[in-house]
């Protein structure tokens, strides 16, 4: 197959590193390629063992710290004494299959055929094997010794499937569609051999030759570690441009040019067109990790303009947990023959993961709030990650922990970047036992020894909830999920079903439980009051010495500041917001009928299109029950299995949840 011939060498079998480049110093080669070093599978750690954990220190030293945070001081002296509130209740916990009659999510869609067909012929399927030694050892892969070194100090012996699949391929410069389960080692995938090749880049002219695009500044941050780690035996060079960081710093590491860029897309736009003398022109390989989430519509308008900007010659790597294989979607970016990666079911779970579905009746909703306290007050006491729809869900709920005494901290938009970074770092460290966070941690982040995530309520779709449950039970190591699942979450709630590998179960928290815990709520609730009055007080009070302080840096440095150029944004005011209100792209696929609503909206949408289909299935059902009834004339339904068949068909969702198999 021919390969575009890049600038950054391809490396081949009889390719040898002490030879690689003869422009670079004796001095540099030291630096690079210990030649000491031999790689050994006893040299690391397994899984449970490994050494590697993302340090956030110096990212943190450019990262604004903003207010100095007293809410935990408040909170504190309000705490209110839970002792005795669990006394006798005993949780239950039921296991149960639940599967059953889930044959309604299954594909008829004719349309399926010819988006098949589509696929057959735009990606490169040819069954590519992996040699039992490329599974075995990171060796067989023809590594150079810095980045063999890089992995086994990490404690990496054996690579994953991803890896062992995507490596190879990768090192010959294939365009690559990759997914695998969540915690499958998918960075590394990519890392290892973007490194391998930057070994062999020529030195005399320094250039940024690799892009690594996240969705989030978190995501972002914690590539840079890995990849910071990765090429530590090496002179490569990473710059973090991701939002929240400082950008004069990043001008000045961008004029260095610097040979990884790793960013999230808004603050990589902001460069592109204000930082001077930055360009994405000699881009030669761009990765775009999470990408399924990167071509969604919120990321639309970024993701063009930088395609846009970077050469159309290029080495392109995709990858996720949920990758899409839509061929619509992934032909702006000028893919090249890929290779399609899909080591798991795209949108299965890992084996590792159990998950536990607690039941909120629609007369119920308001008391999320208690059985949540309940789980995390008696069950899920520690490593336990909560995530929320809403920003103000989750500070309220870091309010309420608080005051039950349950140590938690608050992870999503509306926290300075230094206060995510931290809370990320205090509940790694097990300063705080519980994590109260929005969608902005549901990608992506590695957190060892997270042993639950709840879902306080359920994303908007399944993929999200995949991202969100992976962030346990990753690796080697066992995690749980819990949901708390509404009457609006049933279309969510099948597709986990239909795609979990194991058991899943039902659990019920007791009535008596949720009562006392919504009593001590109800006690709680003038006091959060007065804490939100605190807080906005505090706010205004440091919103206006913000507004001083910027007025005395006005009246000292007005020249100064008068005369820095304007920014510029590729889109006007009035462009981004009617980006926001219909697709850019007039040749996109028309809208589909949920765009535009909200989440809630949608949901109900999904929720009722199911029921149709499940109505149209027991109408379907009840006419063939009534013609065989006839050809046997002599059979009678009583009335109370008929009144059975009724209330079975008004409780479908009940039947799903709690239909009990006690083992
Ligand atoms: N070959 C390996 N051996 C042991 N550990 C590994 C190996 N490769 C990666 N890891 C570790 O596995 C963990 C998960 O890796 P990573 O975050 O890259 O997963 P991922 O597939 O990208 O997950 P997600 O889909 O959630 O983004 C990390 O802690 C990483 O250090």
């Amino acid at each position: 197959m021919p390969v575009d011939p890049l600038k950054l060498k391809t490396i081949e079998d009889d390719d040898d590193v002490s030879v690689a480049d003869s422009e670079e110093s004796i001095e540099d080669k030291k630096q690079e390629i210990n030649t000491d070093f031999t790689f050994s599978v006893d040299g690391g750690a397994d899984w449970d063992t490994k050494k590697y954990q993302w340090d956030f220190t110096n990212i943190k030293q450019s990262a604004k710290q903003g207010q100095k945070a007293t809410l935990d001081e408040v909170i504190n002296s309000k705490k209110v004494d839970l002792s005795g509130l669990d006394e006798d209740e005993e949780e239950e916990e039921d296991e149960e299959e639940v599967r059953e009659g889930l044959s309604i999510l299954e594909k008829d869609d004719p349309e399926d055929i010819v988006k098949e067909k589509r696929k057959a012929e735009f990606f490169d399927d040819t069954v590519i094997e992996t040699t039992a030694e490329q599974s075995e050892s990171f060796t067989s892969f023809s590594l150079s010794r810095p980045i063999l070194k890089a992995i086994a100090a990490m404690g990496f012996v054996k690579p994953t499937d991803i890896q062992a699949k995507s490596i190879p391929l990768a090192l010959q410069g294939r365009d690559i569609c990759g997914s695998a389960v969540t915690g499958s080692g998918k960075t590394a995938a990519f890392m290892i051999p973007i490194l391998e090749r930057l070994l062999f880049r020529p030195r005399t002219v320094p250039a940024i030759r690799v892009l690594v695009l996240v969705p989030t500044r978190e995501l972002g941050a914690q590539c840079h570690s890995v990849a910071t780690n990765l090429s530590k035996f090496s002179t490569i060079q990473i710059c973090l441009c991701v939002g929240g960081l400082s950008q004069k710093l990043q001008e000045a590491e961008l004029r260095k040019k610097p040979d990884i860029v790793i960013a999230t897309p808004g603050r990589l736009i902001d460069h592109i067109h204000n930082s001077p003398s930055f360009s994405l022109d000699e881009i030669e390989i761009l990765v775009i990790d999470e990408a399924d989430r990167i071509l969604e519509d919120g990321f639309k308008a970024e993701l063009n303009e930088i395609i846009k900007n970077t050469p159309v010659k290029r080495q392109t790597m995709l990858f996720s947990a949920t990758m899409t294989d839509n061929v619509d979607e992934l032909i702006k970016l000028s893919l090249k023959n890929p290779v399609r990666l899909f080591v798991d079911n795209n949108q299965s779970m890992t084996s590792k993961l159990v998950q536990e579905f607690i039941r909120v009746r629609q007369h119920k909703e308001e008391s999320r709030p208690a059985i949540l306290a309940a789980l995390c007050s008696r069950t899920y006491q520690s490593e336990t990650l909560i995530f929320f729809r809403s920003k103000a869900a989750a500070h309220h709920m870091k309010i309420v922990f608080g005051l039950l005494g349950l140590s938690a901290a608050e992870l999503h938009g509306n926290l300075t970047q230094f206060q995510r970074l931290e809370a990320l770092e205090n509940f790694r460290d097990k300063k705080v036992n519980f994590l109260l966070a929005t969608d902005l941690a549901s990608r992506g982040l590695d957190i060892s020894g997270i042993k639950t995530v709840i879902n306080y309520d359920m994303p908007a779709n399944y993929s999200v909830y995949v991202h969100r449950c992976g962030r346990t039970a990753r690796g080697d190591a066992g995690g749980r999920a819990v949901s708390l699942v509404g009457e609006q979450d049933r279309l969510i709630l099948k597709l986990a079903l239909k795609n979990s590998r194991d058991a899943v179960k039902h659990r019920v928290v007791p009535s008596k439980v949720i009562a006392k815990f919504e009593t001590v709520l109800e006690g709680l609730k003038d006091t959060i009051k007065e804490i939100y009055v605190e807080e906005k007080q505090e706010k205004l009070i440091s919103n206006a010495e913000m507004q001083v302080q910027k007025a005395q840096n006005m009246i000292l440095h007005e020249k100064e500041i008068k005369s820095r150029p304007a920014k510029v944004w590729f889109q006007t005011a009035e462009e981004t917001k009617a980006a926001k209100a219909k697709p850019v792209d007039p040749n996109a696929p028309a809208r589909s009928k949920t765009d535009g609503m909200s989440r809630k909206k949608k949901r109900l949408y999904f929720a009722r299109q199911e029921e149709k289909k499940e109505q149209a299935q027991q109408q379907i059902a009840a006419k063939s029950a009534k013609s065989a009834s006839k050809q046997k004339k002599l059979t009678q339904f009583s009335t109370k299995d008929s009144g059975k068949q009724q209330s079975k068909k008004r409780n479908l969702f009940d039947a799903e949840i709690s239909r009990k198999k006690r083992k």
